[in-house]
């Protein structure tokens, strides 16, 4: 009787087993993960999302999240009658929106994270880019068609100050950000993409790992008419391909190579419709969605099945 038990639970402690070299590689190392808000499908996603989180900080290493929430500052804008428009990628945020984003963001979407991620003890911490000067920003203008445009209070990023995120993390706590930057210059906030802010802060923590969580696979070579899937990219390559990206993929792969070239080793565009995709892509060798690496180090740079060799 208890040989047969030790039998049946022999392929669990396999799994756990081939887990032991990525557990090695990762330990002690941050990775940025940002949670989109079209991934926050429904409630058993979330609280997988929460649970893989956690799992990553028992298993030792330092998850930063820094969430989204798109869908849901559209929703929050349509039931009070405020229109959304978006230009190159970005939400035009006029101040009576920049409550609302605030709003949801901070007081909706980060507090339901913090909730599910604290049920598994008293790990997460919610803040904003305006705590403690994390995140500053400028007005940021972007240029359409040769033209510099005002789309009101969408920030720039100008500066990172880690300092009380690496407090949280020295205390073992998990930092669950909000997009929303104070301004270096006036007294308001300014509205930022969260995958602009999620990179700058991989970069600035000088993170392992940057984890972009949203609702396709990974990059789509050709989309929307196929849907291959770019595996591996440098990021010499992704800067070739950037001026043919559109809509909500422009901020996701500028912030992978923004991260890439500022030390970060890989940034990775993974399916979080996918349950457990995090653990999937960080103690697995099959590696899923899209994986940018730098320039400087093709070939050398960990790939999904040699990582343990580290
Ligand atoms: N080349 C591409 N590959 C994949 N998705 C793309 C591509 N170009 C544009 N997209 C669009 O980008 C979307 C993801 O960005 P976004 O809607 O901002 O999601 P999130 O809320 O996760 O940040 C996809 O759902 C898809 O519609
Ligand atoms: C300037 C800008 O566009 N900000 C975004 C912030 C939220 C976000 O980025 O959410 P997702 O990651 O879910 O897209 C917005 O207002 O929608």
């Amino acid at each position: 009787m208890s040989a047969a038990r030790k039998h049946t639970a022999l392929p669990k402690a396999q799994i756990l087993i081939e887990a032991l070299p990525w557990l090695t590689r990762h330990n002690g190392k941050t990775v940025v993960i940002k949670f989109g808000g079209n991934a926050m499908i429904d409630e058993e996603l979330k609280a997988a999302f929460a649970q893989d989180v956690v799992f990553l900080r028992q298993a030792g290493l330092k998850p930063v999240v820094v969430h989204g929430g798109g869908p849901q500052i559209s929703a929050q804008l349509d039931k009070q009658g405020l229109v959304s428009e978006f230009k190159a990628g970005l939400r035009v945020t006029t101040p009576e929106a920049m409550d609302v984003v605030r709003m949801v963001l901070a007081g909706q979407v980060q507090r339901e994270l913090v909730g599910l991620l604290n049920q598994h003890g008293p790990l997460a911490v919610g803040m904003t880019g305006e705590d403690a000067h994390t995140i500053t920003a400028t007005q940021h203008r972007p240029t359409i068609e040769g033209e510099l445009v005002d789309i009101g209070r969408v920030g720039e990023i100008t500066a990172i100050d880690t300092g009380a995120i690496q407090a949280l993390l020295d205390d073992g706590r998990i930092p669950v950000i909000s997009s929303i930057a104070r301004s270096a210059d006036d007294n308001h906030v300014y509205n930022v993409n969260a995958d602009t802010a999620a990179a700058a802060l991989a970069a600035a923590l000088n993170a392992e790992t940057l984890m972009v969580l949203t609702d396709v696979e990974g990059l789509y070579e050709d989309w929307p008419n196929s849907d291959d899937v770019i595996s591996r990219l440098t990021a010499g390559e992704l800067e070739k391909l950037l001026p043919e990206l559109s809509s909500g993929m422009v901020p996701k792969m500028q912030g992978c190579l923004h991260a890439v070239r500022n030390g970060v080793e890989t940034a990775r565009v993974i399916d979080g419709r996918v349950q457990h995709s995090i653990l999937l892509e960080i103690f697995t060798d099959e590696g899923i969605g899209t994986m940018v690496v730098p320039d400087a180090q093709p070939g050398t740079v960990a790939q999904p099945g040699t990582e343990g060799e580290a």
